[in-house]
């Protein structure tokens, strides 16, 4: 509910993650007005095949948004502008005369284009696609899901090529169903979520037409590509169109980014971390396009209206709170994420094992689809209450090895890193990651940075605030951890970690 210090007018943004959807209705001074959220379906049809329903996630999306501005208790003239931000490389297509998905969205997690990947980089080389798109060819990103599509749905592909059916990521959708849907719904994406299609070309901001040639996507179907921070449209039509129609949608932005901007990391240098389903931590490189040499990823930062296109670099990690949920719903060891803290408490340290979660794979550093999971070090003296620790470390351990990669990358050494998401609850966690990479550890007042990002983006673009600077002093920490390991202990334990890691390698054969 509003009160005397949360005056309005506001900002809206919608977050659509991997699990849940959110609204969440911010004032000027960035604070929390109201939240409204709702899970949807995790749909796994195969191992290693992860889908959501996207007509599932539009309802969802209409009903947090009408829930977040019911319970704000406010009306469609106190929101001056809508921002979107969401989980990035989800891909979906669907037909542009129904409205109607031909397929379920494959999930950035999804891994059924490994051998697609492979074959791509046989016929096309993997430097290409990296020189192009700043990407590493993997089953990450959404140009190969597209492909998949076309491929395997029954007449996809030409229903594609006569022009009935529009390609996006859920940023693409939402804005699309928001702004009217089938009666001239906006087809638009942002330079951030195009950035990891592995369909745009860096250097030019556009779709690359070699790139999507070599991956088999015609490039009729992708939406318009623009800056992350300008006027889409207007909500139009449906249930929201009666609530809130003629509201602009202002922004988009994938997640980590988002986060990036939520966190008012506008300097180059600047770092922020994001510990979720996954985790990924995201440097602002300013106007360097910088190529990495150590395994992170080369993406857009951000691009407010007109002004300059602000880089950056990233290390993504596929596996990292997800693992605190496989200890709790598949081993059964915890019963809340919470419990996992309490019960790492309860002994001094790993007890000599090490937990490298490659679920997937390994994403950043290493980019190794062949790569599964493996817990090394046991001996009879391991507890349960050791394993805790380990997955724990596991989370420091991972964010350590992207942080040695950026400073590789960029020259730029950690001087502190700001973090978010659900698991920076964990005060065991964030000593740990400060133990672990050395530097401080900053968590800011609103955690809700991804939402937070989206509308300050939506904010800039239609005039509620009215520069960076202005969002700079909206940014209070709330905690911070310094590191106080010694020095030789952590040179050995990270040893330790990195001898693990080789150990879940080359587990998949060729075939497989
Ligand atoms: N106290 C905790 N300790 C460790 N992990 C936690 C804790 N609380 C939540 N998590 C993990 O954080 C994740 C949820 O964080 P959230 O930021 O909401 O994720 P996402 O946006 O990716 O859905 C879950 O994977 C959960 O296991
Ligand atoms: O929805 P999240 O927070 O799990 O984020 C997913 C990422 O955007 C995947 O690249």
């Amino acid at each position: 509910m509003t009160d005397a210090h949360t005056a309005g007018p506001f900002i809206a943004a919608i977050d659509q993650g991997t699990t849940s959807s959110r609204c969440i209705v911010f004032d000027r001074d960035g604070r929390i007005v109201s939240v409204d959220q709702k899970e949807h379906e995790q749909i796994f049809p195969k191992p290693g095949w992860v889908e959501h329903d996207a007509t599932e996630i539009w309802t969802n999306v209409q009903e947090v948004v009408a829930g977040a501005v019911e319970k704000a208790g406010i009306t469609r003239d106190d929101i001056k502008a809508i921002g979107i931000t969401n989980q990035r490389e989800t891909t979906l297509v669907w037909d542009k005369n129904t409205g109607e998905p031909v397929h379920n969205a494959i999930v950035w997690q999804d891994t059924r284009t490994d051998a697609l990947c492979r074959e791509l980089g046989r016929n096309v080389g993997q430097d290409r696609f990296r020189r192009e798109t700043g990407l590493p060819l993997a089953s990450y990103f959404a140009g190969p899901k597209a492909r998949w599509l076309l491929d395997n749905v029954d007449g996809v592909r030409e229903r594609a090529e006569a022009g009935d059916l529009l390609f996006g990521t859920m940023d693409t959708w939402v804005i699309w169903n928001l702004t009217g849907g089938v009666n001239g719904g906006k087809h638009v994406t942002d330079v951030t979520n195009a950035s990891r299609t592995m369909l745009m070309n860096l250097h030019t901001m556009q779709w690359d037409e070699k790139i999507a040639e070599s991956i088999g996507v015609p490039t009729q179907m992708l939406p318009e590509i623009r800056s992350s921070a300008e006027v889409y449209g207007e909500i139009t039509g449906g249930r929201l169109g009666d609530l809130l129609g003629g509201i602009p949608v202002a922004s988009a932005l994938g997640d980590q980014q988002a986060a990036l901007f939520g966190q008012t990391c506008f300097s180059e240098g600047e770092t922020k971390s994001t510990y979720g389903t996954g985790t990924f931590m995201v440097m602002n490189t300013g106007d360097k396009l910088i190529n990495s040499y150590s395994g992170l990823l080369t993406t857009v930062g951000y691009k407010i209206g007109d002004q300059d296109t602000v880089y950056a670099l990233e290390g993504s990690i596929a596996v990292t709170g997800s693992l605190v949920q496989w200890m709790r719903d598949q081993m059964g060891l915890i019963s809340t994420a919470a419990e996992i803290e309490t019960l790492a408490l309860t002994v001094e340290d790993n007890g000599g094992a090490y937990f490298v979660p490659a679920f997937s794979g390994l994403f950043a550093p290493y980019w190794r689809s062949d790569a599964r999971g493996v817990i090394a070090g046991l001996t009879r003296y391991v507890t349960k209450a050791h394993l805790a620790r380990a997955v724990l470390e596991a989370t420091a351990w991972q964010t350590r090895e992207i942080a040695d990669a950026m400073t590789k990358d960029s020259g730029v050494e950690l001087t502190a890193l700001k973090v978010d998401g659900g698991m920076t609850s964990n005060n065991l966690l964030m000593q740990t990651l400060a133990d672990f990479v050395d530097a401080p550890v900053v968590r800011p007042m609103v955690a809700e940075t991804t939402c937070l990002g989206a509308a300050y983006a939506a904010g800039l673009a239609v005039g509620f605030w009215n520069s960076t600077d202005d969002l700079r002093a909206n940014w209070r920490r709330a905690a911070e951890w310094t590191p106080r390991m010694d020095a030789e202990i952590r040179d050995r334990e990270y040893k330790s970690w990195l001898k693990a890691v080789e150990r879940t390698m080359g587990w998949l054969e060729d075939e497989e």
